[in-house]
């Protein structure tokens, strides 16, 4: 083929130097198969024709001139011509020839590629003889003048980089150009692309452009600008199509201007002058962005650099040329924007290693283990939602059942709060230290300020036979929920906004931020019950706050047995009704006051707004239904209902002992008064597990229930009216030993498995929790002195705390 090409250099004169006629390419092979003689004089002519050439190369070596023989030497890739008629050379290539002048090619007419890198090049006039050229790359010369030749049609490629030119033109005229590079010239500003409509690749590397204009419009998909003397970044707003960026080596100080490039994916942004991580803000919408190069910035030095760029940019693979792990990502969440689950896991671990650091802590409480879970009711909403006064009032009213639970703050009394009744209000300083003394079961930062709930506190209570009530935010909750307390969590929540800020406007206490932060919240509370279902055992809505105590107090009459079943149905509804509520559809009920995004519903309060007789009413309930009521199918509902009504009748004693076993495998009370029987005392076993329900009143987890009514009254059926009901019932040899009243009665509640733990035998006896409701015929839960004749029984009642 080399010969071919060599015949096809001295023929093609006549039309063109890189054209050969299809007949004398078929032909040169044939040439060849001659004599020996012939074959002799062919090699002399070769090596005539290799000395000549060697020579002409060192003559335009040094005048730099490009003669056709040396053009002949970089022709490759035949095709066939437009007419059809003649083989063509497509492409030229002759980098590093020292070429000065190539005005020769202007003969090369059917060339489509031309390479001459790296010569010396000054005049590219030759290339207006080249109508079918596409590629043309002549870096490293000397060209000065931009495109100065005629604009071949489909001209779609260009390198001039490492020149001299020194000003952009209009390049109206080379409409297809798709890739230009223009690195390493003297340019100072981009001009003249406006009418590149298919330029996708732009490079202007290295050259002295201190600002970014003229890209308007222009399809880019790549775009360099590395090595300029760029300070910030604009004019890129318009680049819909750019993916990837390079703006290293600049003095670029912000990232603003980056924030519309929605299909980026790689941004190199090396070497400037980034200082700040929070300029990472910038491109945080950038969801495409995966690859981003911040290496050789200021904002490097800050501690824990990497991390904080990982967690505002989540999407990244790839950050500072190194692959950004899945470890990484997590611990950036972990640090900047800790789930629930993780703030609330880090507290529990905070209190129960500093409490188990604490001996004497340990077997001081009176307070059940993680196998006998201790009754508490806690009520939970946003800010100011009402709660802690319905706690109040509740526990006023319910005095023989609750007790409020008076947690710590370190925030300063609002006017008319007293010290020991609302909170306890103590320096941060002391709050500290009663976290490293191990005394909070949770403990929450909110508005600035520490709350915490004191195992001391929910002790108090417990030392009066009272379930311990308490209001608390989300985190508490989440806290509280990973501790051995299993208490009954009602969520408080406003569903008419305008009234909730009024409300705390009203107040004169918060700030507007304060009051947009509580306002914020509802949403997330919403969100928790939404996504959560069964994580409150019930939702009440709290705008009114009499209409909401009224459904609270019904709600644990409910739970207490004190409500017949058939009135639970209202406890229902209101419930419904809010749930309902919350998922009308704007359309259904426009003018719903509160828009949750997270629950893509509305909330109203009102209940008129919701006929049962509707149709609508009926969908919307059995939705809910299915929504707050953990997944259950039809036959373990019909389980769940057929061993409410055992259990209801074991209430009353119609089946005594048909649950036992149930009960046993709930919750025990404190004292382990086993111990103390006299080791050939009948274990009553009817009587334990009757008793122990009293203690696992309220403490049955949400998610054995989730809010399914029908479970809440299987575990909550179980406090107050189940002992006066059993102690009604039964009768002394159904209970042989039973203590007299007054003696407190659950003291001798057997419970098998609790354990003698170290220690416990040194600690005061403290009363069982709770015994349930005080009634004229219920001897009083409250601790009463314990019979001298059974010493033993201190020893049972030191039960340890969780852990
Ligand atoms: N131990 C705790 N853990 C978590 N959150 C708590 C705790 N104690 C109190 N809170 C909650 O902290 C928030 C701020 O309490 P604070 O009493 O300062 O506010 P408030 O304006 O009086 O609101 P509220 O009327 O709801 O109590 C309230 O929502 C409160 O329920």
């Amino acid at each position: 083929m080399k010969r071919n090409e060599e015949t096809s250099q001295q023929q093609l004169s006549s039309v063109s130097p890189s054209c050969v006629s299809p007949g004398s390419l078929t032909d040169a092979p044939c040439a060849e198969s001659t004599s020996c003689v012939e074959e002799n004089t062919d090699m002399e002519v070769k090596q005539v024709t290799l000395y000549k050439r060697s020579v002409d190369v060192k003559q335009h070596k040094k005048d730099g001139v490009l003669t056709s023989e040396i053009a002949g030497s970089g022709l490759s890739h035949l095709g066939i011509s437009g007419n059809g008629r003649h083989y063509v050379y497509c492409v030229l290539s002759l980098p590093n020839h020292n070429l000065r002048d190539v005005s020769v090619l202007c003969n090369y007419v059917h060339l489509q590629k031309l390479e001459l890198p790296h010569n010396k090049i000054k005049d590219l006039s030759c290339v207006s003889h080249m109508p079918y050229l596409v590629i043309l790359n002549v870096s490293h010369n000397e060209i000065s003048t931009f495109f100065e030749f005629q604009p071949p049609k489909n001209l779609t490629e260009v390198n001039l980089s490492h020149n001299c030119i020194t000003k952009m033109k209009d390049l109206a005229a080379y409409f297809a150009l798709t890739k230009l590079d223009l690195d390493y010239n003297s340019l100072s500003e981009i001009c003249g692309l406006q009418q590149c409509c298919r330029l996708r690749h732009l490079s202007l590397a290295h050259n002295k452009i201190s600002r970014i204009s003229g890209l308007d419009g222009l399809p880019l998909a790549h775009l360099c600008l590395r090595g300029n003397q760029l300070e910030r970044i604009e004019g890129l707003e318009h680049l819909k199509n750019l993916q990837s960026l390079d703006l290293s080596q600049n003095r670029i100080t912000s990232l603003s201007g980056l924030q519309n490039l929605h299909l980026v994916g790689f941004i190199n942004l090396e070497k400037n002058l980034v200082a700040e991580i929070e300029e990472c803000k910038h491109i945080h919408n950038l969801l495409q962005l995966r690859d981003l190069n911040l290496l050789g910035n200021p904002m490097e030095e800050q501690p824990d650099y990497r991390l904080a760029v990982i967690f505002l940019l989540q999407h990244l693979t790839v950050l500072d040329q190194e692959k950004v792990t899945a470890e990484e990502k997590v611990s950036a969440v972990n640090e900047y924007d800790p789930p629930l689950e993780v703030v609330a896991a880090r507290d529990h671990m905070t209190h129960l290693v500093y409490e188990l650091m604490q001996p004497q802590v340990l077997y001081d409480s009176t307070l059940p283990s993680a196998d006998s879970p201790y009754p508490m009711l806690v009520l939970t909403g946003p800010q100011c939602c009402g709660k802690r006064e319905l706690a109040h009032r509740l526990c006023q009213e319910l005095s023989e059942y609750f007790a409020y639970g008076t947690c710590h703050t370190t925030r300063s009394p609002y006017f008319g709060e007293e010290d020991g009744i609302d909170y306890y209000f103590v320096s941060e300083e002391d709050f500290q230290t009663m976290i490293h003394m191990g005394k909070f079961v949770q403990t929450m930062k909110y508005g600035g300020h520490n709350y915490g709930l004191t195992r001391d506190a929910i002790e108090d209570v417990a030392r009066k036979g009272l379930g311990c009530c308490v209001h608390m935010e989300l985190e508490g909750v989440f806290s509280l929920k990973m501790s051995c307390f299993q208490p009954r969590y009602i969520l408080l929540i406003p569903t008419q906004v305008g009234k909730y800020t009024d409300h705390l406007k009203s107040r004169g206490l918060y700030s507007e931020a304060q009051i947009d932060f509580a306002v914020s919240r509802i949403e997330l509370y919403a969100n928790t019950n939404k996504q959560r279902p069964g994580f409150f055992d019930n939702v009440i809505p709290s705008d009114d706050w009499e209409e909401a105590y009224q459904t609270l107090r019904q709600v644990v009459r409910e739970y207490l047995l004190l409500e017949e079943p058939e009135d639970r149905q209202n406890n229902r509804t209101s419930l419904d009704n809010l749930s309902t509520a919350l998922h009308q559809q704007p359309e259904e009920k426009p003018s719903s006051p509160l828009s949750m995004s997270g629950m893509g519903a509305h909330v109203s309060p009102s209940t008129t707004a919701l006929n049962p007789s509707e149709p609508s009413y009926r969908s919307h309930f059995s939705r809910i239904q299915a929504e707050l009521s953990p997944q259950k199918s039809l036959v373990e509902l019909a389980s769940i209902k057929k061993r409410e009504q055992l259990v209801r009748e074991a209430i009353v004693g119609k089946r005594p002992g048909v649950y036992s076993q149930l009960f046993n495998s709930s919750a025990q009370t404190a004292p382990s008064s086993l111990n103390n029987r006299d080791p050939g005392t009948h274990y009553d076993q009817d009587s334990r597990s009757d008793t122990s329900r009293a203690s696992s009143a309220l403490s049955v987890p949400s998610s054995a229930g989730a809010s399914s009514a029908s479970v809440e009254l299987l575990d909550i059926s179980v406090l107050g009216q189940t002992l006066d009901t059993l102690k009604d019932n039964m009768t002394s040899d159904q209970m042989p030993d039973a203590p007299h009243p007054g003696t407190g009665h659950l003291a001798t509640v057997a419970s098998p498995s609790s354990d003698r733990r170290p220690g416990s035998n040194v600690k005061p006896i403290l009363p069982p929790i709770p015994t349930g409701r005080k009634t004229p015929v219920a001897p009083s839960p409250i601790p009463s002195p314990r019979p001298s004749s059974n010493p033993t029984v201190e020893e049972g009642a030191g039960a340890s705390t969780e852990g």
